[in-house]
């Protein structure tokens, strides 16, 4: 938690979710809406781009927000299958997660093409979610906050803005394995993370929220959603079923 920052918890359905998917994400807004918690914290969905326009449909009135999972640097053209932070925007989407590490390693993105989608995204209108985190091979080579520094000076444009921007801290090898960083290395990160971006943005960059992402479920959200600069969760798997993505929510009834 960081004082004054208003916390998330955003989900990442990634390549999961067709049609029968959609009852959990009203679980998810009926359930959100009940809880109260919405006056502490934001929940976001992001879903396959297949899915926005019907999670809109679903969400709509709700107090669950939509995003999509990655835009392109351009806003049209002749770029077959990709889809544009416009598009996304049309379909019913306010946030849009860039730079996932999946899309880092999957499709080569470079640090330049995830600022330039950054840039894309608020030209659209859309927040976005940048990913930054170590392998498990630069973990052990001791260069993880290294690693974290350039990523954030490569991803992050310069006119970062705080309100259209979130940061999430995803270590790779925490990432749908059930392994994460003990509280105490979160904490170490994230504190690295909030003075480098205090370095450079200066007022923007303390009040940016940063997330945290990997293996994040039910049973271990008190403990790193109560770590100091740990303003929310990027949540992927435990985010497609509604009992488990509320729960992770509720963590934040104690903290
Ligand atoms: O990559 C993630 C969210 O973007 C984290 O995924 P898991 O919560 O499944 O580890």
């Amino acid at each position: 938690m960081t004082p004054g920052i208003r916390p998330m918890v955003a989900g990442n359905w990634k390549m999961n979710g067709t049609g029968g998917q959609l009852p959990e994400l009203r679980a998810i807004a009926v359930g959100f809406a009940a809880s109260g918690l919405d006056r502490k914290l934001d929940a976001v969905i992001c879903v396959p781009a297949t899915l926005i326009s019907r999670a809109a449909d679903v969400l709509v009135s709700s107090k669950v927000g939509l995003g999509g999972q990655d835009c392109s640097v351009k806003e049209s053209g002749a770029h077959t299958g990709d889809i544009s932070a416009v598009m996304l925007k049309e379909a019913g989407a306010d946030y849009v997660i860039v730079g996932h590490s999946e899309r880092r390693t999957d499709h080569h993105e470079t640090d330049a093409v995830v600022s330039a989608k950054a840039e894309a995204a608020w030209k659209a209108g859309l927040t976005a979610i940048v990913c930054v985190g170590e392998t498990a091979a630069e973990r052990q080579a001791g260069q993880t906050l290294d690693v974290v520094a350039r990523q954030l000076l490569g991803s992050l444009p310069d006119d970062m803005k705080s309100e259209t921007t979130i940061v999430a801290y995803e270590p790779v090898w925490a990432i749908g394995t059930g392994q994460t960083p003990t509280a105490g290395d979160v904490e170490k990160a994230h504190a690295f993370m909030r003075r480098e971006l205090i370095a450079r943005f200066g007022g923007e960059g303390a009040k940016l929220r940063l997330l945290y992402g990997g293996s994040v479920k039910p049973l271990n959200a008190v403990e790193l959603l109560g770590v100091t600069n740990v303003d929310g969760a990027l949540v992927g798997g435990a985010s497609l079923k509604a009992t488990d993505f509320l729960a992770i929510c509720e963590a934040y009834k104690s903290l």
